[in-house]
């Protein structure tokens, strides 16, 4: 790997400058079945990445690699400057991991649970970022504080989602991994997982990479969106940077004589304007909508399969 761009050190010397994550060219098969096929992306300090894609895609997959958990087929991947299949102990302390539901440990209590996988921790503490994260202010951080003392086999789904998330975040790390996190959350305890993801980005200036299927929950989170499809990296870019990328999708609205009419197209400011030049002042309610997440990423996938639009 020597000479490559990602070589180790390249930009350490202008701090912050370091992406957190790299990834060129990453490629994994399962025996003869090709799953990522040259897959490029960066991510950089304080970012949240989404990833989306269809069951399937790949997604758990390159978390894993990123995470140092599977062992890649070919490509070059640095996390937090370095290569996941060499990483040490250190560097896997600054790293936050939230697996699916944590099934061990069951007769443990939230709060004992908590300190003692943050007793893990204290040892890799700086002055940047004391660790762990104080046991009370965690458990009021995921909203856990009134169950500090359950059970851990008595918690709710989402309360176990939520202490999932408090063991992947108990390091303090710099990056944090979340596999469709959300997934049987109430909308109540979604939402203040969501606030919990903007209070980590905006506080600790965590980077944080999740994947999951809810589009609304992409939108609302992500910094930037990955769409993985067909092995690779489809479009990478905010949700309004994806709708803009694809052509002929913006909606319009009117009503005229009573009638409702929705028209698409690609040029929406030059139908509006020969809409106006036909009809002029009989046009009412009129509404302009870029597509939404949905019907960009169903599009973006279909093409990526190469099936019709
Ligand atoms: N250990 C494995 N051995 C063989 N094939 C695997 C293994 N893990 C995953 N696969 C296959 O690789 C492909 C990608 O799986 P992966 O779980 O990474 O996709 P995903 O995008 O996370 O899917 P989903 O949205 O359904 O969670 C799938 O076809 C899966 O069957």
């Amino acid at each position: 790997m020597t000479g490559s761009v990602l070589a180790a050190g390249s930009v350490a010397d202008t701090p912050g400058a370091e992406p957190v994550i790299e990834v060129r060219d990453l490629r994994m098969s399962y025996g003869d079945k090709e799953v990522l096929a040259g897959v490029d992306f960066t991510a950089t300090a304080g970012e949240v990445l989404v990833l989306l894609g269809p069951n399937g895609a790949g997604k758990t997959t390159t978390i894993e690699i990123l995470e140092g958990f599977r062992r890649r087929s070919g490509g070059e991947v640095r996390v937090l400057g370095v290569d996941p299949e060499q990483g040490a102990e250190l560097w896997r302390a600054r790293l936050g991991v939230v697996l699916q539901s944590w099934r061990d440990h069951s007769k443990w209590k939230v709060r004992e649970l908590l300190h003692h996988l943050g007793g893990y921790y204290a040892e890799f503490s700086t002055g940047d970022r004391p660790r762990p994260w104080p046991v009370d202010e965690l458990l009021e951080v995921v909203g856990l504080t009134e169950s500090a003392g359950t059970r851990i086999a008595r918690l709710s789904g989402g309360q176990r989602r939520r202490l999932d998330v408090a063991i992947g975040i108990v390091g303090r790390p710099e990056l944090l991994f979340l596999d469709e996190p959300t997934v049987g959350f109430d909308p109540e305890a979604r939402r203040e997982f969501h606030d919990l993801v903007h209070r980590l980005t905006d506080v600790d200036e965590t980077t944080i990479m999740l994947t999951t299927h809810d589009l609304d929950e992409a939108e609302k989170l992500a910094d930037r969106i990955l769409i993985l499809a067909k092995g690779r990296i489809v479009a990478d870019g905010s949700a309004d940077e994806l709708s803009r990328q694809v052509a002929g999708e913006t909606e319009i609205r009117w009503t005229r004589a009573g009638q409702r009419f929705v028209h698409s197209a690609a040029d929406a400011t030059g139908f509006v304007r020969e809409l106006f030049r036909q009809h002029g002042d009989a046009i009412g309610d009129l509404e302009v909508r870029p597509s939404s997440l949905e019907e960009t990423y169903m599009k973006l996938v279909r093409e990526a399969e190469g099936g019709a639009r």
